[in-house]
């Protein structure tokens, strides 16, 4: 069968990740007699000098034809003097936006071969920490009005409608259903409007889940919790900017943020798989990056828009074994000795027999 991938390299460490996904796929579609049909797609700050604009509509288009969108990353200082409508990173909103990607999946899960580089080793190595965010992806202040000027006064317009919040609730009632049966929802009810919405909103939805436990916590509370005790989380769902902060969060606990990967879902079964980390222009070209977050957000992409389960579970578990042979880039090193991105995903490829 014939799959059509969007690719999005981007900017920084994009384009060196996103060719390490698609030698890992090919490989995927020798052993299992699939196509993955990739078509290039700019978006980002390669689309700004290209275009003149992070998103062009056709850019757009083609990534709404395909079955799915594999992005790398996006974003960095060439562009950083430009006012927000006009960065890369709206690109990456306009496509959230764009294909109505409402909930973003963001699982942090301890890989106990990486105990050296986690900073809670003797908390939480071989409990099998497992967590599950569920970041709302296409509402709240990302996507509210702007004014001002930058320099004298400005505001972003924080907003939710209740239909908004009633959708991912349900996803991560369903979820916690075939998890750990327990949904914190994180939000800023002693505060904002908004989050008191999302309270109310989340608690009738939860009157439909019975057997799922429910608590609420406020996001400040969350952020020490992560760190305290993450193991009394199971999904955790949150608005789109606490869930963009408190993904970061997550993925340090659990040893590096080149680890973490994540599916974007809407509606339809087209949806966008992506590293949760950025460009990172440190060390953009130095060979340095991680490429395991890509690597598994395609994992992800096999499961949720092509039903590819066991191919999925074959990346995930190819990932495990190089871990676990002792294979480190610089970021799970933990000051030891560590490889090139090309030299992990080789080994990954090599697993993958
Ligand atoms: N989805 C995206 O496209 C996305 C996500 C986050 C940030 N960004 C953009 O990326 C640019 C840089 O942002 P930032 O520096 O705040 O965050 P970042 O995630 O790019 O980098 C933060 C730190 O983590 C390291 N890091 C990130 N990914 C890594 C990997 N795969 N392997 C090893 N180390 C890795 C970086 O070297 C850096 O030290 C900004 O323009 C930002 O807006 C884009
Ligand atoms: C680059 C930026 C727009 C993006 C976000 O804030 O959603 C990033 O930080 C992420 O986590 O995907
Ligand atoms: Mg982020």
């Amino acid at each position: 069968m014939e799959y059509k991938i969007a690719r999005i390299p981007g900017d920084g460490i994009g384009p060196e990740i996103s060719e390490e996904a698609v030698r890992i796929l090919s490989r995927i579609g020798e052993l299992y007699g699939h196509t993955f049909a990739f078509t290039e797609v700019d978006a980002g700050g390669v689309a700004i000098d290209k275009y003149g604009d992070p998103l062009p509509e056709e850019q757009l288009e083609a990534c709404r034809r395909s079955d799915a969108v594999l992005l790398a990353a996006v974003g960095g200082e060439k562009w950083d003097d430009l006012p927000v409508d006009k960065r890369p990173e709206k690109g990456l909103l306009r496509l959230r936006g764009g294909l109505g990607l409402f909930a973003n999946l963001r699982p942090a899960i301890i890989y106990d071969e990486l105990r050296d580089a986690c900073p809670l080793k003797d908390e939480i190595v071989g409990t099998g920490l497992d967590i599950l965010i569920l970041r709302e992806l296409t509402g709240d202040v990302y996507f509210g009005e702007r004014g001002g000027d930058d320099i004298t006064y400005s505001s972003d317009l924080m907003n939710y409608h209740d239909y908004e919040v009633e959708r991912i609730a349900r996803l991560a009632f369903e979820s916690a259903r075939k998890r750990g049966k327990k949904v914190t929802s994180v939000d800023k009810a002693n505060v904002l409007a908004t989050s008191r919405l999302w309270r109310n909103t989340v608690s009738r939805v939860a009157k439909d889940y019975p057997d799922v436990e429910l608590n609420h916590m406020y996001v400040d509370n969350a952020a020490m919790q992560l760190v305290r005790n993450p193991r009394q989380f199971d999904v955790v769902v949150t608005g789109n900017l606490f869930g963009d902060i408190l993904t970061d969060e997550a993925s340090m606990i659990t040893g590096s943020i080149g680890m973490l990967p994540s599916a974007s879902l809407g509606s339809t079964k087209l949806g966008m798989y992506e590293p949760i980390h950025g460009s990172a222009p440190d060390i953009a070209g130095t060979g340095k990056a991680n490429p395991i977050a890509m690597i598994l957000s395609c994992a992800m992409m096999l499961r949720y828009s092509f039903d590819l389960e066991e191919e999925a579970q074959a990346i995930e578990t190819a990932v495990k074994a190089v871990l676990k042979g002792g294979a480190r880039t610089a970021d799970i090193a933990a000051g030891g000795k560590s490889i090139s991105t090309r030299e992990m995903s080789d080994l990954i490829l090599a697993e993958l027999k």
